[in-house]
């Protein structure tokens, strides 16, 4: 058995990027970039307005000033004539401030009457102009490959007049899951018979993460079943099975797989759940093999798939961050496995969860976070700080 960061350091090599595409905008939410995103333009593209008031020469703002209103500008438009001394343009925010008027006072410090304004006793001092380029300017790189794009990042490169973002590839995941006792949710089982639950929270990770998830029939405990399955599987960057991973009689996906060219490269980690998972490449695809029972797909995912979909979109290969906490209950001393424990947060810190079962998916549910414990930590206390991961 290997440990849980050496696994997931083969994992990482065993995957690759997707490679880079160009999507509408409209489309790019959630994407990561392929490549860095250079300003195709300068923002502002001209020393801009940043209130509605008055453009003048700083020399003329002194208490008391009277001046004379010589024409306007408003956002889209402009006052090509410079502003002499003694004058000033009415202007909006957005508007290009005219050549020489390097202040704007707000419409709030003076009064008009006519054409003239006549300053205010206290004018504010700051010249609410924005500077050409007090953004960003033409040429520059704004953002680095590898970033995800959320709305201010899209609206940046909107800004930066791009129509279209070039973003990594969603990888593509086929999802087989495995077993004669499973139904699709909404049919009939027979009397020894579950639902298949699994797939549903695996699709959801993988496109909540950026993949694309395309189920699979259920295979059948045969090596027939499962052999059509993995066919049904070419072309996915990632082939996902779940179950059938372990010892027994009908375990078949290691040696079905093999058999199909799978070059495994591990099977058993030191955690639990997730004792069982294998993982290794078939012809141009990784392969996942996750354990079947409930938890265990979903703890494996978090803690293996989702990593691995991250450095398939460019994102940095790394094990999903810890948080520390204190321990609200006391431990007992765990064994020789990483032990990822469903737990509560509350006001006096993490609790484990009554039970642990891997199959019970009201409990994974009901939890917070997985309380992470080290192999061989001795048992804990209340107030001690212990590691998990926020589900
Ligand atoms: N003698 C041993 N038995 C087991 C060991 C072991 O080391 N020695 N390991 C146990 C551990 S740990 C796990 S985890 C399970 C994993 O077994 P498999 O990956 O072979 O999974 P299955 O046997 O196919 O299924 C286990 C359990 O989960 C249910 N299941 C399967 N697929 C789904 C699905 N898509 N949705 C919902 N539930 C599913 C299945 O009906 C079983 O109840 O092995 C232990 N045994
Ligand atoms: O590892 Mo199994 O995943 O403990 O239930």
């Amino acid at each position: 058995m290997i440990s849980v960061e050496e696994a997931l350091a083969r994992l990482f090599a065993l995957v690759e990027p997707t490679g880079a595409e160009t999507v509408p905008l409209r489309a790019a939410a959630g994407r990561v970039l392929a490549r860095p995103a250079i300003a195709r333009r300068t923002q502002p593209p001209f020393a801009a307005s940043a209130m509605d008031g008055y453009a003048l020469r700083p020399q003329d703002l002194r208490p008391g000033a009277v001046l004379r209103v010589i024409g306007e500008a408003a956002a889209g438009g402009g006052h090509d004539r410079p502003v002499q001394p003694g004058e000033a343009v009415r202007i909006f925010t957005g508007a290009p401030v005219p050549a020489s008027a390097g202040h704007v006072v707000i419409q709030e410090d003076v009064l008009r009457e006519g054409d003239r304004i006549t300053i205010g006793d206290r004018p504010g001092a700051g010249s609410n102009i924005r500077p050409a380029g007090g953004d960003f300017t033409e040429g520059m790189q704004m953002l680095p490959a590898g970033r995800r794009l959320g709305p201010a990042e899209i609206a940046l490169l909107a800004a930066m007049n791009l129509p279209a973002a070039d973003v990594a590839r969603k990888p593509r995941v086929a999802l087989i899951c495995t077993g004669d006792e499973l139904v699709m949710p909404g049919e009939t089982p027979g009397p020894s018979q579950i639902v298949a639950s699994n797939a549903f929270g695996l699709i959801a990770m993988i496109e909540a993460a950026g993949g694309i998830a395309h189920l699979l029939p259920i295979a059948r405990d045969s090596e027939d079943s499962l052999g059509q399955c993995l066919d049904l599987a070419a072309g996915a960057d990632l082939v996902v099975t779940c179950g059938g991973a372990s010892v027994g009689d009908h375990d078949i996906v290691a040696s079905v797989a093999q058999a199909r060219g799978l070059s495994l490269d591990f099977h058993k980690v030191a955690m639990r759940p997730g004792k069982p998972l294998m993982a290794g490449r078939m012809g141009r695809a990784a392969m996942l093999g996750l354990p079947g029972n409930p938890v265990s797909a979903l703890v494996c995912g978090r803690i293996f798939l989702l990593p691995m979909l991250e450095a398939m979109l460019g994102l940095p290969a790394r094990a999903v961050p810890r948080r520390r906490s204190p321990l609200a209950r006391p431990l007992p001393a765990n064994g020789p496995r990483e032990h990822y424990m469903r737990a509560a947060m509350g006001p006096a810190g993490l609790a484990p969860l009554a039970s642990q079962d891997s199959s019970l998916l009201s409990v994974l549910a009901a939890a917070d976070a997985l309380l992470v414990r080290p192999p061989g930590d001795p048992a804990r206390q209340p107030g001690e700080e212990v590691e998990y991961i926020p589900l």
